[in-house]
């Protein structure tokens, strides 16, 4: 029976899987020498998430495609954004009769490396993100259109994401100071403008309140669906101004505005953690740590570490392989990043590939593979042969780019892991089936998937979860074991799946840490991952 890997995550020797190579030289563009801040005091650029596309050539030589049988497969359900808009895919479950602006596409006249320009940008993302879209993908198309400079980009990035961590308390705000709700934009610039002037825990706000203020009003006014709107926006954020604490305790009553998450997620918070839901809620709305993911093959930790420290980094060991910054910075300033020597992944997501137990020359199979965090871990712990397969090709490409990164190699199938056609009949001795889900669990890191989610998704979901766990049972070799992941912290999706899926197959349950909470604090600032490992008795 496996040790059963805990999330104290204290710091265990862990000898490197192969020599260390030599450390990676100082970056030039390390993050500590902070952009120049512009008058409106742009705030750091956000760490670029491990899912975001890299320039790195995409090797097809090492693909097999198999497309899903026309008219019968899904839409390829993503498990940490929503899918895109198909006939049977997921739809946005916050209704507020808000349809996304006609002219996102305009591009206003503003200077590149405003406030102002920031802020139309993020709104902009709001509004389409309103409208049932990703903010990845919002922001993608923001950032085109309005061909933003990195700098430009890391602000609008930051801003679209503290809008969607507090929009239940911004819509409240706005509804408590307006008659009428105002215009899709002009809502939607003051959601990005007015968690700008609230105050963190230290009593510090991003940028001056006036500054926030001047350059919405600029904002609205430089767009041709907010211009009319450019004098409620003065007044209604000065009047926030005005009477900040008032506002804010009265709009507090109201658990969406309090809370930040759609009343029925509350619901279920409540329902599943009566004990623990305000600390998973409160967390939620929590920018998230950055941690990384030390390659075995390449470094111990405690060298790594030292070369962070002559880099001037803060961080500290958490885990076999997890290192935790202090602060959050850019990847590619991150020392041995391009090199491969590091990988972001967050700590609970580090659990899975230690507790899959690869054996080298093992086959392995990695049924919902993408972007490729769990493929890479385990081919940095054991030479096996792992057959990373994903239903979205374009998500299977960045695995592709992940392996290159590290120096890595894997068959990269697309396919769908409920159907069988692409197997080539020989069974796996491991599998790691880390279904698509809700994603509660990892809300801090995608703060939009809250107001994107329907209740009935738990359900859809794990309908297809089960399918595709029942398929990959038959796959598995006797005495095989199979590794059942989810980010989802509702139990339809994970324990309750897990309890029905061993009835329905007669699968050994073996020790594995169950449903991880992410309730923040020293001890578990983690994402809230499920964990649960089935062996085929022979
Ligand atoms: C939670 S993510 C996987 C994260 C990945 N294991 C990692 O650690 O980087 C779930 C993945 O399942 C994929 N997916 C969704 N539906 C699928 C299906 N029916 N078959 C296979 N993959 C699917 C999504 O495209 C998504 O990449």
């Amino acid at each position: 029976m496996n040790k059963r890997p805990t999330l104290s995550l204290k710091a265990k020797a862990a000898p490197a899987k192969k020599p260390a190579t030599p450390r990676p030289p100082r970056p030039a563009n390390r993050a500590d020498a902070a952009p120049k801040a512009d008058a409106a005091a742009r705030p750091p650029q956000p760490p670029r998430s491990p899912d975001a596309p890299s320039a790195s050539p995409w090797n097809k030589d090492a693909i097999r495609h198999h497309k899903p049988r026309e008219g019968v497969g899904r839409p390829p359900l993503m498990g940490t954004a929503p899918a895109p808009q198909g006939e049977r895919g997921l739809r946005p479950s916050y209704h507020r009769d808000l349809k996304p602006a006609l002219q996102t596409e305009f591009k206003a006249e503003l200077k590149a490396d405003s406030l102002a320009f920031a802020l139309l940008g993020a709104a902009t993302a709001v509004v389409q993100v309103r409208g049932g879209m990703a903010l990845p993908q919002a922001l993608t198309g923001v950032f085109g259109t309005l061909d933003a400079t990195p700098q430009g980009r890391g602000a609008i990035q930051d801003i679209a994401y503290r809008a969607m961590r507090q929009l239940g308390r911004s819509d409240a705000l706005v509804g408590a100071m307006t008659e009428k709700a105002p215009e899709p934009l002009a809502t939607a610039l003051l959601a990005c403008a007015l968690p700008l002037m609230q105050l963190d825990a230290a009593g510090n706000a991003p940028y001056e309140a006036f500054t926030v203020v001047d350059q919405a009003v600029t904002a609205a006014g430089s767009h041709p669906d907010t211009a009319r709107a450019k004098g409620m926006v003065n007044a209604l954020l000065r009047r926030f101004l005005r009477e900040r604490d008032a506002l804010l305790a009265s709009v507090a009553r109201q658990p969406v505005a309090r809370w930040n998450y759609p009343q029925w997620w509350i619901d279920a918070a409540v329902t599943a953690y009566p004990q623990d839901w305000q600390r998973i809620l409160a967390a939620g709305d929590e920018a998230p740590p950055l941690t990384l993911r030390v390659n075995a093959r390449k470094s111990p930790v405690d060298d790594y570490l030292a070369v962070l420290a002559e880099a001037g980094i803060g961080a500290r060991r958490i885990g076999p392989h997890a290192v935790r910054l202090d602060k959050p910075m850019g990847v590619h300033g991150i020392p041995g990043f391009d090199a491969g020597i590091v990988s972001v992944q967050d700590a609970a997501a580090q659990l899975a590939a230690p507790l899959l137990d690869v054996q080298d020359g093992m086959r392995v199979l990695d049924a919902c593979a993408a972007p490729g965090g769990k493929t890479c871990h385990i081919l940095e712990l054991a030479d096996a042969h792992v057959t990373a397969l994903d239903a979205d090709p374009r998500r299977l490409a960045r695995v592709g780019e992940n392996l290159e990164r590290l120096g890595l190699s894997a068959t990269l199938q697309a396919a769908e892991a409920q159907t069988r056609g692409w197997w080539d009949g020989e069974g796996y001795d491991r599998i790691l089936a880390d279904v698509p889900c809700t994603a509660s669990g990892i809300v801090r890191r995608h703060p939009d998937i809250r107001w994107l989610r329907r209740k009935a998704d738990t359900l859809q979901l794990a309908t297809l979860s089960g399918e595709i766990l029942d398929n990959l049972w038959q796959m598995l070799r006797p005495n095989g074991k199979l590794l059942f992941v989810t980010c989802s912290l509702w139990p339809q999706e994970s324990e309750a799946q897990a309890a029905a899926f061993a009835v329905r197959n007669g699968a050994t349950r073996l020790d594995a840490p169950g449903q991880l909470l992410p309730v923040g604090g020293a001890e578990q600032d983690h994402d809230g991952l499920f964990y649960a490992l089935f062996q085929k008795v022979a």
